[in-house]
């Protein structure tokens, strides 16, 4: 017959740790602060929500082949869930390696503008769950008009942006004129750190800090 152990009965040399003495160096993703963290207690350094779906549309920017302007776009609803991303690039079938990315022809045609899908708009069109009303987009630029009526029409109920560079444009007065009437709200965030480093070296690091990896022999 199975004999079970029972977690009060394990080897406790070999699974316990001196959990008031034992700490091991915790460097941070953007590997600028350094701090000493007991194993037993919470992690103070982890990111914001803010800064965790900002940082997710900066990774999201990353696929888009634009070579001026990558923009990312992460569609979040009211428990947290990520429930649409998307980046600017040509539609499904306009192949990007025949579609115009520049955008100083004389003629509009061969300019990129025409063709690109917004990242707001992919993020709305990418969405994996039913709808995203009372959701909260986070953009790195501010939407332009027509995003402004996709997020509208969607039931995004706020936007959350990093820059407003383009504010004096028509388009972004647009834009907020009509966020306004249709009571979506739009915030800027100022994220806590310039850079986040995503070091993927990191997931074998402090091997020789952390608690030696139970024995599971000694379990049936
Ligand atoms: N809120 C925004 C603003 C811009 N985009 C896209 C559209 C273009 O691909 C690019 C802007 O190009 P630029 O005029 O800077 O050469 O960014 C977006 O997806 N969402």
């Amino acid at each position: 017959m199975e004999h079970q152990i029972n977690a009060d009965e394990s080897e406790p040399e070999i699974c316990s740790i001196n959990e008031t003495t034992q700490c091991y160096d915790n460097v941070t993703a953007d590997n600028t602060s350094i701090e000493t963290e007991t194993l037993n207690e919470k992690r103070k350094n982890y990111l914001s929500w803010d800064d965790f779906f900002m940082a997710t549309a900066f990774l999201v920017a990353k696929r888009s082949k634009d070579p001026v302007t990558q923009v990312g776009a992460c569609i979040v609803s009211p428990d947290k869930k990520i429930v649409g991303t998307g980046y600017n690039g040509m539609p499904i079938g306009c192949n990007d390696d025949n579609f115009p990315w520049g955008k100083n022809n004389p003629s509009k045609l061969e300019n990129k503008y025409f063709y690109v899908c917004h990242a707001e708009m992919n993020a709305v069109l990418n969405k994996n769950s039913m709808d995203v009303r009372n959701c909260t987009i986070y953009v790195a630029l501010f939407p332009c008009n027509e995003c402004a009526k996709i997020i509208i029409q969607s039931g995004i109920k706020e936007v959350v942006y990093l820059s407003d560079k383009y504010s004096f444009k028509p388009e972004m007065v647009a834009s907020k004129r009509m966020f306004k009437a249709s009571g979506v709200s739009f915030r800027q965030h100022t994220p806590s750190k310039q850079q986040l480093v995503l070091d993927f070296s990191e997931v074998n690091s402090n091997m020789t800090q952390m608690p030696s990896t139970p024995d599971k022999s000694n379990y049936k």
